[in-house]
């Protein structure tokens, strides 16, 4: 499944003509309209500030559109009551891009978060956790506190607590700009792995080789607008598709065969 415009009709996110400005300001974002389908893997791509942390706020529930709708499993976010924010943000896990991390609190504690405000007991939780912080590198790390982290560490707790409660909708902004390739390849497996569970995922990235790494959507923005280019299997099949039509349209254009007794 792919991001594409509203080809899918109960997506979890759907963007319909949407701008945004900050204020007085400019339009940053112009025209957006593209659905992102239950359980689907995009990239979004696009220069130092072209937009991407923007139209992530967008869809975390951050902020609104300044005009279009944005809705939020079918519901417009423009008019959401305040109150219903809480349960809504619990379905979202997000990497912010400078981390968000509560520094007086251990990296175990940083990730348990939201399963304790999910109101899971430690017993539950402890060793789910402790597996995921190992997976990520940092299982010697458990009672570390962030401002004693590095900044690829942090990173790691960040991209840790986004994913421990297997959140409906990950959303990532430039999860791996902070670790090396192979790390990078690593936290992109656990995305991987998150996306077969079910959850629908958008990963903003400048990071090339990580994009060419798995076979989804990028959404590139500039300019204020999106283009959106398919999977390349879904490249292929359309290929495919308008090759075995054009040998069909040749097929009935050529004579009848005289052997077949056809007039
Ligand atoms: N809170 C804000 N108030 C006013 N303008 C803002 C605000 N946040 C972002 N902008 C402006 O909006 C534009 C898009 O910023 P945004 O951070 O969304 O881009 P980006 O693509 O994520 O950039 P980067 O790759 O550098 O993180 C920029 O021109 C930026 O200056």
């Amino acid at each position: 499944m792919t991001a594409s415009p509203h080809s899918d009709p109960e997506p979890v996110v759907r963007f319909d003509n949407v701008g945004m400005r900050y204020g007085r300001g400019p339009e940053i974002l112009r025209d957006l309209s593209f659905d992102l389908p239950r359980g689907s893997f995009q990239f979004l791509t696009g220069p130092s500030g072209a937009g991407k942390t923007s139209l992530l706020k967008l869809i975390y529930l951050a902020a609104k559109p300044s005009r279009g709708l944005v809705s939020f499993f079918g519901r417009d976010t423009a008019t959401l009551p305040r109150r219903d924010l809480p349960d809504l943000r619990r379905r979202i896990g997000v990497v912010f891009q400078e981390f968000r991390l509560l520094n007086h609190l251990s990296v175990f504690d940083n990730v348990a978060l939201p399963l304790r405000v999910a109101g899971k007991k430690r017993s539950d939780y402890a060793e789910d956790v402790a597996e995921l912080l190992a997976w990520v590198g940092l299982g010697d790390r458990m009672s570390a506190l962030p401002p004693t982290l590095s900044g690829g560490e942090q990173q790691r707790v960040a991209i840790a607590r986004a994913v421990v409660g297997q959140p409906e909708i990950l959303i990532a902004d430039e999860p791996t700009g902070n670790v090396d390739p192979e790390m990078g390849m690593r936290l992109l497996r656990l995305f991987a792995e998150l996306n077969k569970l079910g959850t629908t995922i958008v990963i903003a990235t400048h990071d090339l080789q990580l994009v060419r790494m798995v076979d989804a959507p990028v959404m590139t923005l500039s300019n204020g607008h999106l283009h959106i280019r398919p999977s390349r299997g879904r490249r292929q099949r359309e290929a495919d598709q308008r090759e075995a039509e054009g040998r069909e349209a040749l097929d009935a254009m050529s004579p009848p065969d005289p052997e077949s007794g056809d007039e």
